[in-house]
Formats: C-alpha cells, sequence, structure tokens
C-alpha cells in the first residue's frame, strides 16, 4: 500500500469543493476518496431544486469509484468551509460503513488546519447491515 500524506489528503478533499454544485445551501463540500493502489476519486455536493435529490460529496465519490471498479477504499477525506472539521450526515456514514468499511475517514475544516481521524465503525457503530 503507498504511504499517504494525510495533510495532501485534506488538500485533495479542499480543492473538490470548487466543483460543488450548492446553489441552495451555499454550503460546498469536497472529498477524495483513495484506493490500495493510491488512485483518489473526487466528489463534492450536487443539490437540486427538488431538495430531497441532493446528493453528498462523500458519496459522489464512494460511487464514482466504484463504478470505476476503484473499491478497495482505504482513506476517505471530506472538507467543508466550516472552523470545526465537517461531520457526515447519517446517510453518508450508512454508505460509508458499506462501501468503504476499512477506511480511516479524515474530517477536516475549511483550510485543513484540523483533522479528525475516525474509522468506518467509528462513524456509525452497529450500523444496517444485510
Ligand atoms: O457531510 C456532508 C454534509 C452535508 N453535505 C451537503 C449536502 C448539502 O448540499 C449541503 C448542506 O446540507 O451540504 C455534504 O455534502 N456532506
Ligand atoms: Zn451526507
Amino acid at each position: 500500500m503507498i504511504p499517504l500524506d494525510e495533510k495532501e489528503l485534506v488538500r485533495k478533499a479542499l480543492s473538490a469543493m470548487k466543483n460543488a454544485y450548492v446553489p441552495y445551501s451555499k454550503f460546498p463540500v469536497g472529498a477524495c476518496a483513495v484506493t490500495a493502489d493510491g488512485e483518489e476519486v473526487l466528489g463534492c455536493n450536487i443539490e437540486n431544486a427538488s431538495y430531497g435529490l441532493t446528493i453528498c460529496a462523500e458519496r459522489v465519490a464512494l460511487f464514482k469509484a466504484y463504478s470505476e471498479g476503484k473499491k478497495d477504499i482505504v482513506a476517505l477525506a471530506v472538507a467543508a468551509n466550516v472552523d470545526e472539521p465537517v461531520s457526515p450526515c447519517g446517510a453518508c456514514r450508512q454508505v460509508i460503513s458499506e462501501l468503504a468499511p476499512k477506511a480511516i475517514v479524515y474530517l477536516t475544516n475549511k483550510d485543513g488546519s484540523k483533522i479528525k481521524r475516525m474509522t468506518a465503525e467509528e462513524l456509525l457503530p452497529y450500523g444496517f447491515k444485510l
């Protein structure tokens, strides 16, 4: 496995925020998923006038990765324009627990100065499984 520079990783999540489509919330979020081979897949949140169709940055990154056959996700960084590290929503926690169960999740704030590191299990203890 390629060693991970977590500062670099959170910078990628921060850079992914620039493509966020957030005309309603004006709250851009960026994410970067990393595979065991060191491949990186970026995601950002994409909103819709029919609000419930909005998709979070974390899920865009993980769905993009899976759709390209990149399923061995070892890390996922998430960034937003907030003072304290962003906290993924419940829907994303459920998706992370299934699609990136081994990942270390790096949550960061607006300038990457604070990083919270969590496992998928810590983010969603006793998550729903079939
Ligand atoms: O972890 C999170 C939390 C929220 N959002 C998005 C959804 C919506 O576009 C905006 C405000 O909720 O932020 C994410 O992308 N990821
Ligand atoms: Zn979410």
